[in-house]
């Protein structure tokens, strides 16, 4: 039996509900329940914070789980856990911030003592240590960002993803400390066990499968016969693209390839103006 720990809320909660969706890993929730079946009889999940996963993870209470890779290091279980996927969203820079009118522009200008409101502490005490300069972390456990403007801090080390919250609170980047997406993390212990190091690496082929499959597109059309030639080099596809007949018209064929989901804008009109009719474009789940 494998022990799935998923995010019960937050922002990368949702994303990856998703992609295990698609994954054709379905989760049956019943209520509020902090534990829950799959359609896999051997594959159970239970709820947690992200900011915990990493723990239970390392210790064993899950064989694997899903959280950030910020929250990993912030748990200092790096070396207790194997990171098997990155999702590629949840992207978030842990960075060392101060007020855009604080004479302090780098990280030479922080002096000893100076006060770093912060939640993630021990990311944060790292760093100081590697720069050997003693600080005061002041551990917060939200809307760090105030820290300075109600004078318990000089600095604060917090998340940034677009940048705006920093840009509203006024306050400037001094330095980048870590980069993060959401990770899948699995117990070092559970991947020496056989049986239930064939279900985790079933798990990770099928997230893998999903998460490819979300920048391609199934592209269908036909098309005049003489044009196929012309559409092959515009769609060269997987394995180029399957051309088949089409029963009630001998001038045409039918068409369909695989194709990246950024290139569908510019792609379909130079197929309608070679020729290429009722084009359909759909989403592909999974790709093997
Ligand atoms: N602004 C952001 N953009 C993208 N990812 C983010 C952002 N803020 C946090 N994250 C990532 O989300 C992951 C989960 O964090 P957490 O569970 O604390 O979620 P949250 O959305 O911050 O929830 P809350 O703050 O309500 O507790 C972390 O690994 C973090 O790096
Ligand atoms: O760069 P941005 O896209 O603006 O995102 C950054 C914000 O997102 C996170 O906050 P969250 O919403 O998790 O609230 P919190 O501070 O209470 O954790 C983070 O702590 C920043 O405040
Ligand atoms: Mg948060």
């Amino acid at each position: 039996m494998i022990m799935f720990a998923l995010p019960n809320k937050g922002r990368i909660s949702e994303p990856v509900m998703d992609v295990l969706e698609k994954a054709g890993l379905k989760i049956t929730v019943k209520g509020r329940s902090l534990f829950a079946n799959t359609v896999d009889k051997d594959i159970k999940v239970m709820f947690a914070r992200a900011r915990d996963i990493p723990e239970f993870v390392a210790d064993g209470v899950a064989d694997i789980g899903v959280t950030g890779y910020d929250l990993v290091l912030e748990r200092n279980v790096e070396d207790k856990v194997d990171i098997l996927l990155d999702f590629g969203f949840g992207f978030a820079k842990l960075v060392l911030a101060a007020p855009e009118n604080s004479n302090i522009n780098s990280v030479e200008d922080i002096k000893e003592g100076m006060r770093v409101a912060t939640e993630f502490p021990n990311l944060t005490k790292k760093y100081f240590d590697k720069l050997n300069k003693k600080v005061e972390i002041i551990e917060l456990s939200g809307a760090t960002e105030i820290a300075p403007f109600i004078g318990i801090a000089d600095l604060i080390s917090d998340l940034t993803s677009t940048g705006t919250t920093l840009k509203l609170n006024r306050l400037k980047v001094i330095d980048e400390i870590v980069s993060s997406t959401t990770r899948l993390i699995a117990n070092k212990k559970s991947l020496e066990n056989e049986k239930k190091k064939e279900k985790i690496n079933q798990i990770v082929l099928a997230i893998k499968s999903a998460l490819f499959a979300e920048t391609k597109r199934l592209i269908m059309m036909n098309a005049p016969k003489d044009k196929v030639e012309e559409i092959k080099k515009l769609i060269p596809g997987m394995a180029g693209p399957t051309v088949s007949k089409v029963l009630s018209n001998d001038e045409m064929v039918a068409i369909h390839a695989v194709v990246n989901e950024d290139e569908i804008f510019s792609l379909v009109p130079k197929l309608h103006d070679l020729g290429a009719r009722d084009i359909l474009v759909v989403p592909i789940e999974r790709i093997l």
